[in-house]
């Protein structure tokens, strides 16, 4: 539980090298229970690293990360997972010739408590918990639109409906933070919206904070509260959309000039063409 006034999510100071590169230079911010927190910037401005820290696959140079007040530094991604922080993946990630119910319930793992040997022998507890856990998925399945289709293998399905699979996974977790890696890269406007709304409806219903990393401007100002600007490392802006499309030092690092461009696809529609590299694809000029 998070103490009142106090912030779900609270990065101090971050800093992060590989070697002579610097992927995050001092990051600062606090994410609120029950925010839609986007994070944006140009290509190689640390974005995927930053959420690496936060589900501890890296383990910063130098700061702070605490969820609910305690200290995330030094726990392994499982330990992390466990404290209620689930994250989605740019690339796909599930087993294509499993079900999607199968592929679901593997979200819930972490949860069951039965050994490797009952676990690989399929007797007793294992059994009992594998059971309660497919039960357990169900009203999930049902809530993502995924119930008409629970007994059907991933590999035949179309690329939209495996990205609500993957965040399905992640939900099974009962996360109270979820952690989205571009969930709608690679997608056509219609499954961008589709995703949107799945997304949003997830997040209500299950009462969670999001943190999403995105290049799609005109998601990030349709979903999301508020927005942290990075670029080679460094926040240059957090504030809502609105602020952020406007703000000069954001247009400079999309565009290195006019944002004219940034704000009208930020305004236009809920999804913007990446399959060329445009300012919300990330590119810098
Ligand atoms: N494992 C690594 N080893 C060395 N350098 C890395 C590693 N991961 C990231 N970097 C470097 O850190 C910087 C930030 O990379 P990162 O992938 O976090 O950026 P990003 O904003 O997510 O970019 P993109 O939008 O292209 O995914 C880049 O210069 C990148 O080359």
């Amino acid at each position: 539980m998070t103490a009142a006034g106090q912030p779900l999510l609270q990065a101090e100071h971050l800093r992060l090298t590989f070697g002579g590169i610097t992927a995050i230079s001092d990051v600062s911010f606090e994410v609120q229970q029950g925010e839609f927190f986007a994070v944006i910037g140009p290509n190689g401005a640390g974005k995927t690293s930053l959420l690496n820290v936060l589900n501890g696959v890296y383990r910063p140079s130098s700061g702070s990360v605490t969820f609910q007040g305690g200290s995330l530094l030094g726990r392994k991604p499982a330990q992390i997972a466990a404290l209620g922080i689930a994250r989605t993946f740019q690339n796909l990630a599930l087993f294509e010739e499993m079900t999607v119910l199968d592929n679901v319930v593997l979200g819930r793992h972490h949860l069951m408590k039965a050994g490797l040997v009952s676990g690989a022998l399929w007797f007793g507890r294992a059994r009992r918990e594998e059971q309660e856990a497919r039960r357990d998925c169900l009203p999930l399945l049902e809530l993502m639109g995924l119930d008409e289709i629970s007994g059907e293998v991933v590999h035949d399905l179309p690329y939209g409906v495996k990205k609500r699979i993957e965040l399905a996974r992640a939900l099974a977790m009962q996360p109270t933070l979820l952690l989205l890696d571009e969930p709608v890269a690679g997608m056509n406007s219609q499954e961008t919206n589709e995703l949107a709304r799945w997304v949003l409806a997830a997040k209500q219903e299950l009462d969670l904070t999001v943190v999403m990393i995105e290049h799609d401007m005109a998601l990030v100002t349709k979903v999301a509260d508020r927005v942290l600007v990075l670029d080679f490392g460094e926040v240059i802006c957090c504030d809502t959309p609105d602020v952020a499309v406007s703000d000069p030092r954001v247009i400079r690092a999309y565009l290195g000039g006019s944002g004219d461009a940034l704000v009208d696809r930020a305004t236009a529609g809920l999804h913007t063409p990446t399959a060329d590299a445009g300012p919300d694809s990330g590119a810098r000029t």
